[in-house]
C-alpha cells in the first residue's frame, strides 16, 4: 500500500489568496469573537509544536521577527523556546515601534520572560535552527536592503528552517520571489493554505507544507469561495471507475493515439502504453509507415495502423472512444493532414505537442477536448513567450480555457487544470522535478485518453490524470529524480492506480 499519510499531515484542498485568509482572519474575530491575540498564540504554538516534533534536539534556536503580524507569530514561537529553557535567539529587522496591537503584546510577553532581541546586522546566523518570521502575507514590496541580507543570511546557513505561514519574500497569491525569497524546510500556513505556495516558485520555497487552522469554527470557511482547488492523488484517485467484474475490454475504452512521424516514433509508443497501463481496454496507434510494423514488438498488447492521410484514420475512429492527438505528430504534410482529419471528430480529445502546434497556427474552439501545453506550447497558443506563461500561469491557463474551450492543462512544476466548470482553477501538488525528462508528457497524454476512454468527462479526467501521473512520478522518483525516465512512469501507473487510499 501507498504509505499512509496521517490525517492531521494531509493538507486541505482549498486554497486562498492573502486578501482571503485576512477576511477569514476576521470573520473569526469579529463573528465568532477569537481575540486576534489567542490567533496569535495559536500560531505561536502550531509552529513550536512542528519545531518540538520534527527536530526535538534543536537547542539553539534563532527567530528572525519582523514588524509585522508574522514577527508577533514569531515572539510567541521565541518566548515557548525561553520558557522550554533552549537557548533562542530573536534577531529583530525593522523599527521595534512600528510593532503593533497582538504583535506588541507577544513581543512585551516575549521581554518579561527574559528574552532578549537584538538587531539583526547582517550577521552570519549561527543556530541549529532558524524560524523565519519576518513577513507573512502582508509582504508588500521587493524586499531590498537588510531584510534581503536577513533572507540570505537563512539560505546560507544550514540548520533547518521553519517558515511562519509562508517562506519570507515569497508573494503568497502569485508564489513569485519578490526579491529573494526564504528556502524553508517546513512551512506552516494558518487558517487559510495560501495558493501562492502551490504556484509559481512556492513549490521550490515550501519544503515540507504543513497547515493549521487555529481552531477556528468549520462555518468561518463559508465566507469565502476558495480561489484555487489543490488535488492530489489521494484525492482524486476515488474519481476513478470502478471495473465491474463482468468488465470485457470494450468497456474500458478504446484509445487511439495518433502520432509518431519518422524519427520520433517513441512518443507514440509511451502514449500507448500509458493508456494500457492506465487502464484501457484497447489502444491503437495511428502512426507513419516507417516504422508501424514494429512499433508494438516491445509492448505486442498495443495494435499499431500505418497511416497516410486522413482518410486512412476514418475506420479506427469509427472503433476509438477517445483520441489522443499530438505524441511526436511533427509538423510535416503527414502530421498536419491528420490534425485536420482528427480536429473535426466527434470523439472527445486530447491534444498534445505538435497538434497545440498546428492549433495554434489555425485556431478552433471545441468543448470536448483536454489541451496540454507547456509554457512553450501554451505560449504559441497565446501568441506570446514562454517567459510571460510562467510570470502568471494562473492567468495564462485561464486564458488558453477561455480561447479555446475544453479543459485546459498548463504543465510544469505545479501543473495547473481549468476547466470550463465555474470551478476555481486546480493545482497538482504531487509530482517532482525528475519528471522533467523526454517523453513525461506524452505518458500524461496516454493517461488523459485512457482516463476519458474509461468514463471520465475531460474535466474529471485531466484532474484526475494529472494526479496519477504525478503520483507515478513521485513513485518512480523513489530511486532517484536524476535519470528517471518516462518509461519509469509508465512503469509506476498500474500500481499508483490500484492502491489509492481514498482520502
Ligand atoms: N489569519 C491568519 O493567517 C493569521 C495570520 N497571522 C500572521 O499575520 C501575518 C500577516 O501579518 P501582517 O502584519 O499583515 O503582515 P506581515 O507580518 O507579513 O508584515 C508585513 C509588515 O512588514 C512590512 N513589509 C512588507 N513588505 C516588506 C518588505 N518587502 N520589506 C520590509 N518590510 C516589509 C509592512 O510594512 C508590514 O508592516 C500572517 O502572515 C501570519 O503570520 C496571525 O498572527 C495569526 C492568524
Ligand atoms: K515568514
Amino acid at each position: 500500500m501507498a504509505h499512509r499519510i496521517p490525517e492531521r499531515d494531509r493538507l486541505p484542498h482549498a486554497l486562498y489568496r492573502a486578501e482571503q485568509v485576512r477576511a477569514l482572519d476576521r470573520v473569526a474575530i469579529e463573528v465568532h469573537g477569537i481575540p486576534g491575540r489567542t490567533l496569535m498564540e495559536r500560531a505561536g504554538r502550531a509552529i513550536y509544536r512542528l519545531i518540538r516534533e520534527r527536530w526535538p534536539h534543536a537547542r539553539r534556536p534563532v527567530v528572525l521577527a519582523g514588524i509585522g503580524n508574522n514577527g508577533g507569530d514569531g515572539y510567541v514561537v521565541a518566548r515557548l523556546a525561553l520558557e522550554d529553557g533552549l537557548s533562542v535567539r530573536v534577531l529583530q529587522l525593522g523599527d521595534l515601534d512600528r510593532l503593533r496591537d497582538d504583535a506588541a503584546a507577544t513581543h512585551a510577553d516575549y521581554c518579561s520572560a527574559g528574552g532578549l532581541v537584538e538587531p539583526f546586522r547582517g550577521e552570519p546566523l549561527e543556530a541549529d535552527l532558524v524560524v523565519d518570521a519576518l513577513l507573512g502575507t502582508g509582504l508588500e514590496r521587493p524586499v531590498e536592503g537588510l531584510w534581503a541580507e536577513a533572507i540570505e543570511a537563512v539560505n546560507a546557513q544550514r540548520a533547518p528552517v521553519v517558515a511562519v505561514d509562508i517562506p519570507s519574500g515569497l508573494h503568497s497569491d502569485t508564489g513569485l520571489i519578490m526579491g529573494v525569497a526564504v528556502r524553508a524546510t517546513a512551512t506552516l500556513s494558518f487558517i487559510g493554505l495560501k495558493q501562492g505556495l502551490f504556484v509559481g516558485d512556492g513549490p521550490d520555497h515550501r519544503g515540507d507544507c504543513r497547515f493549521d487552522a487555529l481552531e477556528i469554527p468549520a462555518s468561518v470557511y463559508a465566507h469565502e469561495r476558495l480561489s484555487m482547488r489543490r488535488i492530489d492523488w489521494l484525492q482524486q484517485g476515488a474519481m476513478l471507475p470502478p471495473r465491474p467484474r463482468t468488465a470485457h475490454k470494450g468497456d474500458c475504452g478504446h484509445v487511439l493515439i495518433v502520432g509518431g512521424a519518422p524519427g520520433m516514433s517513441g512518443a507514440a509508443r509511451l502514449a500507448g502504453e500509458a493508456a494500457l497501463r492506465s487502464g484501457a481496454g484497447l489502444v491503437t496507434i495511428a502512426t507513419h509507415p516507417e516504422h508501424a510494423r514494429w512499433l508494438n514488438l516491445t509492448r505486442p498488447e498495443l495494435m499499431v495502423a500505418a497511416v497516410e492521410t486522413a482518410d486512412d484514420l476514418t475506420p479506427l475512429i469509427e472503433r476509438a472512444h477517445v483520441v489522443a492527438v499530438g505524441p511526436g505528430l511533427g509538423r510535416s504534410d503527414w502530421g498536419l493532414g491528420l490534425w485536420h482529419g482528427i480536429s473535426g471528430t466527434r470523439l472527445p480529445l486530447v491534444v498534445d505537442a505538435d497538434a497545440l502546434n498546428a492549433l495554434a497556427s489555425d485556431p478552433m474552439t471545441r468543448g470536448d477536448w483536454i489541451l496540454t501545453p507547456h509554457p512553450g506550447e501554451a505560449a504559441r497558443l497565446l501568441g506570446t513567450t514562454g517567459a510571460e506563461i510562467q510570470s502568471d500561469r494562473l492567468a495564462a491557463v485561464r486564458t488558453i480555457q477561455r480561447r479555446y474551450g475544453g479543459t485546459a492543462v498548463l504543465k510544469g512544476a505545479g501543473t495547473l487544470i481549468q476547466g470550463d466548470s465555474q470551478r476555481p482553477p486546480a493545482v497538482c501538488s504531487d509530482g517532482n522535478p525528475g519528471m522533467a525528462t523526454a517523453g513525461s508528457g506524452d505518458v500524461l497524454t496516454g493517461v488523459l485518453a485512457a482516463l476519458v476512454g474509461q468514463g471520465l468527462d475531460t474535466e474529471t479526467a485531466a484532474a484526475a490524470g494529472v494526479s496519477l501521473h504525478a503520483a507515478a512520478g513521485d513513485k518512480a522518483a523513489a530511486a532517484g529524480e536524476r535519470g528517471l525516465v518516462a518509461g519509469d512512469i509508465v512503469a509506476a501507473l498500474r500500481g499508483v492506480a490500484n492502491r489509492v487510499e481514498v482520502s
